[in-house]
Order: C-alpha cells, then structure tokens, then sequence
C-alpha cells in the first residue's frame, strides 16, 4: 500500500470535541442546550445501531437527543403528525426522520414536511436547492464530511478533476455541488455511464457513492488520486461472518491512490460528526446567534 490513509474516524474525533466546546458556548448564551429529534420507523436492525450511535453522539457534545420510535405499520398520516409535532417543538433544533421508510409511507412527502430550518440532513428540496444555487442552507451530513475529508489532504481544490459515481439525492448530487462550489471540474458518473472506468481514471478526486461492494477496482483509479468510499456493504466473509466493505477495493485502490478513506472508519463516522454541526448551527440560527 502507497496510499496515506484519510483517517474519518479521528478527524471526526476531533471536529466532535470542538463541537461540544462550541455547544458549550451555545448553551452559555442561549440559555438552553441544542435538541435533535431522531424518528425511527420499524424495527430494521442496521438502522437501530445507527440510531443508537447518533443518540450517544449528541450525548457526548451536550445536544440532547429526542428519540422516537414507530411501529413498522406507522401509517403516513401519523408519521406526518409527528413531524408537524416537532416542527412546533421550540426544544428542537433539528429533525432527522431515518430512511428508508416502511413502503407504506411516502418519504418525499415526510421530507417535505420537515421545516426547512430544522433539516438538519439536507434533504428538504428547499436545502437541495439552496446547495444548487450557493445560497447558505443545510448541506447534507455525508458529503459534507466526505469534503472535510477530501480537504484534509488536499486543500486546494481549484480546477481538480472530480468524479462522482452515484447520483443519489443524499450523496451524488450534493457531493458534485459542494466540489463545484470547490472549483472542481466536476463528472457525475452512473449505471449508464459509457466506459466507467475511463472516467474514474480521469479523477484526481474519485467519490463513490453507488452501494456496489468493491466495484471500483485499482485499474480505475488515477496514480496520485484522492480517493473517497462511501459504500458501506455487509458481505459474507468466512463461513457464518460478515464484514462491512466499501464501494471501492481497498487493496487493489490504495496500491495507486495518493489518499484513501478506509470502511468502516472513514466517511460513516464523519457523517455523524456533521450531522451534530448541522443541529449546533440549526440552533444558533434559531436562537438569533448565527
Ligand atoms: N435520514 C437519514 N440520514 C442519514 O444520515 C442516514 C439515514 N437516514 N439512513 C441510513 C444512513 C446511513 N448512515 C450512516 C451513518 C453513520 C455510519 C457510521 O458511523 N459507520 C461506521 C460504522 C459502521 C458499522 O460498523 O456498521 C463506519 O463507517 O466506520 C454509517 C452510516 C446515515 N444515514
Ligand atoms: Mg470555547
């Protein structure tokens, strides 16, 4: 291995002390602590864990966490009576209704009724396009950590080749925006896209983001490339074991990268990290301190 490691877990370490200081700060002046509601519908076992983390992270920097869980049968209308509830709640700074949803409920239409200045995920199409257009907003929490990490080893982004593969809303789209807001040369690749790994090896920062174990293989990859892994795939390993992969083959990339994130300890610890920045600055907005 060549590559120097982007170590998620420890920048995400650092950025969450800093946070705790500045909700300490918040708190000192606002007079009351950050709040970030959780709302989990069913019982989806990968999605508890993730809950769970998130609740013990605002733990740890001094936001309080608002846990709700539904029944898996949570009806539409009843899931939107929570959301208005907390819409109303002057306790919550944030809301982050955990996806996906049961298939009885509409997820665009929960996002949608999520007040624009409590989305502290980024998904509400007011944020998506205020990202679109450089106004400020709320960015999504994964790309914005996946620019942190990007950033922390190559901070002059100006006039990089960048390729996103993935188009999703949460990730691809918002990952192209803040890396055009960088001054990238930004390609947005998919499933569609022509001889994928002829673009790949044009990136001199490579994000992917399409929930294919190990798919972008070494020979994708440009020498000296900054290369980010989003994927975070459970596949079989030995007889009865499991273990999490990314979307990129890590030994094959990081013989040929400059910089590679690991999975896990990469870019999943720095989402939750900015989802915590996301609620501190939901509440300074609220409370008149931004
Ligand atoms: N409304 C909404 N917002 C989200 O941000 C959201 C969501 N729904 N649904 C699910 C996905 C997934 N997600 C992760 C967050 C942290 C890790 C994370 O910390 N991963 C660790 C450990 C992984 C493990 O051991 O399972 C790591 O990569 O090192 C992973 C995944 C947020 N999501
Ligand atoms: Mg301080």
């Amino acid at each position: 291995m060549s590559a120097a490691l982007i170590d998620g877990k420890a920048v995400a370490a650092s950025l969450r002390e800093r946070i705790a200081d500045d909700v300490a700060d918040f708190a000192a002046s606002a007079g009351r602590v950050p709040g970030l509601a959780v709302v989990l519908v069913g019982d989806d076992a990968a999605s508890a864990v993730y809950v769970r983390n998130k609740a013990a992270a605002c733990a740890a920097a001094g936001i309080a966490g608002h846990e709700h869980r539904l029944p898996a049968d949570t009806s539409e209308e009843a899931l939107l009576a929570v959301v208005l509830g907390l819409n109303a709640d002057p306790s919550v700074d944030g809301i982050l209704v955990q996806l996906p949803l049961p298939p009885q409920i509409d997820a665009s239409r929960i996002l949608a009724a999520i007040s624009a200045d409590k989305d502290v995920d980024g998904f509400h199409a007011t944020n998506a396009g205020r990202l679109a257009t450089g106004l400020p907003g709320f960015v999504p929490c994964t790309p914005l950590g996946c620019l942190h990490l990007i950033r922390s080893v190559g901070p002059d982004l100006r006039g990089a080749e960048a390729v996103v593969i993935g188009r999703s809303n949460i990730v691809g789209k918002p990952m192209a925006a803040l890396l055009l807001g960088a001054d990238c040369t930004v390609t947005i690749a998919h499933s569609r896209t022509r001889d994928l790994p002829e673009v790949a090896r044009r990136a001199d920062i490579l994000v992917a983001a399409v929930g294919r174990p190990e798919m972008v293989r070494g020979d994708w990859v440009k020498p000296g490339a900054i290369v980010i892994d989003v994927g975070i795939n459970r596949i079989a390993s030995t007889p009865g074991r499991t273990k999490l992969v990314g979307d990129v083959h890590f030994a094959e990339a990081s013989a040929v990268a400059r910089a590679i994130t690991p999975v896990p300890g990469g870019v999943g610890p720095m989402t939750i990290a900015m989802l915590l920045a996301n609620t501190l600055e939901a509440a300074r907005r609220h409370a008149g301190l931004a």
